[in-house]
């Protein structure tokens, strides 16, 4: 007999995912009053145990029990309709999958910036309110929800329209209205601005006064206060858990967190081989030249008389709030967004509306953001990915030579993805989704790289290792960067100057 208070038990499980073990060993209880952070490393082994817990993947061996279901269960008995633990257990992953109010598409990456586009897309208010929970005792309604996400200003807003922070807001709320017992997060953090990180803990103080528990992954520099207990993975088992203040998490630090990472020689080597390898055809100044843009959606003023002149081998932070206009700017840039031609942009030395095409402006840069990385497709395989980056299409549609794919090789091998060549993007975590399509960024030595928010869902280790890849390929070439992150930390040192967006207005220049 378990003990009433025990709300989920597993109990040896294993995860096998494209013929490889994820996890195993794991035995874990988490009881009444106990709120849980997985930490460690790699981020794959910790998605997965969410999953497992969510039931997204299925565990090959051991069990899994959902006590916390046991009464929901029994009252079924008799009852109409189907029940499972499921509707008690709500999951946020990393990345959204709203669709479009007909539910036949997924929104495409550039949609946001056609606002005409839009109008197929539910709006904040009209998807929660779609959510149904499936039990009687409902505490979080839409509009509590929209207020403890602060959502009050974007809850008639259409989906597509949100920025990244604004929209991992939201699916936070999604969760929430369902009224879950067990509410599991995958990096919940990730992608929110320093102001909303900070009131975090208070927004998870307040779900769990509301009698909901939660397990949520995180890297051991963000556990909130409100955790109670931890595990923390190491390769494929739980090395450590226990309550909060008996896990000596200093143990599990990589030491590569300090932010004194190296790239070792034989890296340092190739890269400078890789870019010197293709060269980069002289360019003309400025890179980039923004002169009073104003960006505009119906009577929403989104970029208000932005000024900013960018030189070649210049290194730039772009920062702002959730939903300050950097990547509405950012569109302007690299050709996504058609407002780009009622505004007085020079890029590359060239006006823009003097008869060039997306493409020569493509063709230029090297792109990554959150957005891109939501709507890649991902049944490609990871060679063929990396390999678009040369064409800035978001598929292979053409021959490479064999130079190309050797350079390929080469870049997957130095982001350590050179065991997932052939694997689908969609078989990888979303860490090593994202070092992907880093590797598909650099892989053309384009003379800009425009890195948004790069670093999102990298464990520490990853994102040191980019960090001191930007410099070195800052180093190694005039490559021009523009770098947006939400974390001071995650600027790489070769990133000196910066511009700063508020509500669409630049606040701040450090030159
Ligand atoms: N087509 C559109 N119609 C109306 N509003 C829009 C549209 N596209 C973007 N917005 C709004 O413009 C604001 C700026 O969005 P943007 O994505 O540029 O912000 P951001 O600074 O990149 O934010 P984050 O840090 O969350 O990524 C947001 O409030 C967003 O909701």
């Amino acid at each position: 007999m378990e003990p009433a208070n025990l709300l989920l038990a597993i109990t040896d499980a294993m995860v096998v995912q494209n013929g490889t073990i994820a996890l195993q060993h794991i035995t874990f209880r988490l009881y009444q009053g106990q709120q849980w952070a997985i930490t460690g490393e790699p981020e794959t082994a910790k998605n997965r145990f969410l999953q497992a817990v969510a039931g997204k993947v299925a565990i090959s061996q051991g069990i899994i029990q959902h006590h916390h279901a046991t009464e929901y269960l029994q009252d079924a008995a008799g009852n109409e309709g189907y029940r499972s633990h499921h509707d008690l257990v709500a999951y946020v992953p990393f990345h959204h999958h709203f669709r479009s109010k007909n539910n036949t598409q997924n929104f495409y990456y550039q949609q946001r910036f056609n606002s005409a586009d839009a109008d197929d897309a539910a709006t904040v208010r009209e998807l929660l309110n779609t959510i149904q929970p499936k039990h009687g005792n409902i505490h979080w309604t839409p509009e509590r929800a929209i207020a403890l996400f602060n959502l009050e200003k974007l809850a008639d807003k259409a989906l597509i329209k949100l920025s990244n922070g604004e929209t991992r807001r939201l699916m936070l709320a999604t969760a929430l209205v369902k009224n879950p017992a067990l509410l599991l997060l995958d990096n919940p953090l990730v992608g929110l601005d320093v102001e909303t990180r900070g009131r975090f803990d208070n927004i998870l103080q307040t779900i769990i006064q509301s009698g909901i528990h939660v397990i949520m992954t995180t890297t051991i520099r963000e556990i909130p206060d409100c955790v109670t207990h931890i595990a923390v993975i190491q390769n494929d088992t739980i090395a450590a858990q226990g309550p909060r203040d008996t896990i000596n998490l200093d143990k599990y630090q990589q030491p590569a967190a300090g932010g004194n990472y190296a790239l070792p020689d034989t890296l340092r080597h190739s890269i400078s081989t890789l870019f010197r390898q293709r060269g980069q055809q002289p360019m003309k100044n400025p890179i980039v030249a923004l002169n009073d843009i104003t960006v505009r959606y119906g009577d929403k003023l989104i970029l208000d008389k932005v000024s900013w002149r960018v030189e070649q081998g210049e290194a730039w932070a772009l920062k702002g709030h959730n939903g300050a206009g950097k990547s509405t700017l950012l569109s302007l840039i690299n050709g996504d967004n058609p407002q780009a031609y009622s505004n007085d942009i020079t890029l590359f030395g060239r006006r823009r509306g003097t008869g060039e095409s997306i493409w020569d402006i493509k063709k230029q840069i090297g792109y990554v953001s959150p957005e891109l990385h939501q709507y890649f497709p991902k049944n490609q395989a990871v060679l063929q990915v990396v390999l678009s980056g040369y064409f800035d299409t978001v598929g292979l549609f053409r021959q490479v030579t064999p130079l190309q794919r050797e350079a390929a090789l080469q870049w997957l091998q130095l982001f350590g993805l050179a065991d997932a060549v052939q694997q689908r993007l969609v078989q990888l975590s979303p860490d090593r989704q994202r070092l992907c399509l880093l590797a598909r960024a650099v892989i053309k030595n384009p003379n800009l790289l425009i890195l948004d928010e790069p670093c999102q869902g990298l464990s520490p280790q990853h994102r040191e290792f980019f960090k001191a890849l930007v410099d070195e390929i800052h180093g190694a070439s005039d490559t021009t960067i523009i770098y947006v992150s939400h974390y001071q930390e995650d600027i790489p040192s070769c990133v000196q100057r910066s511009i700063k967006l508020d509500q669409g207005k630049v606040v701040e220049k450090t030159t």
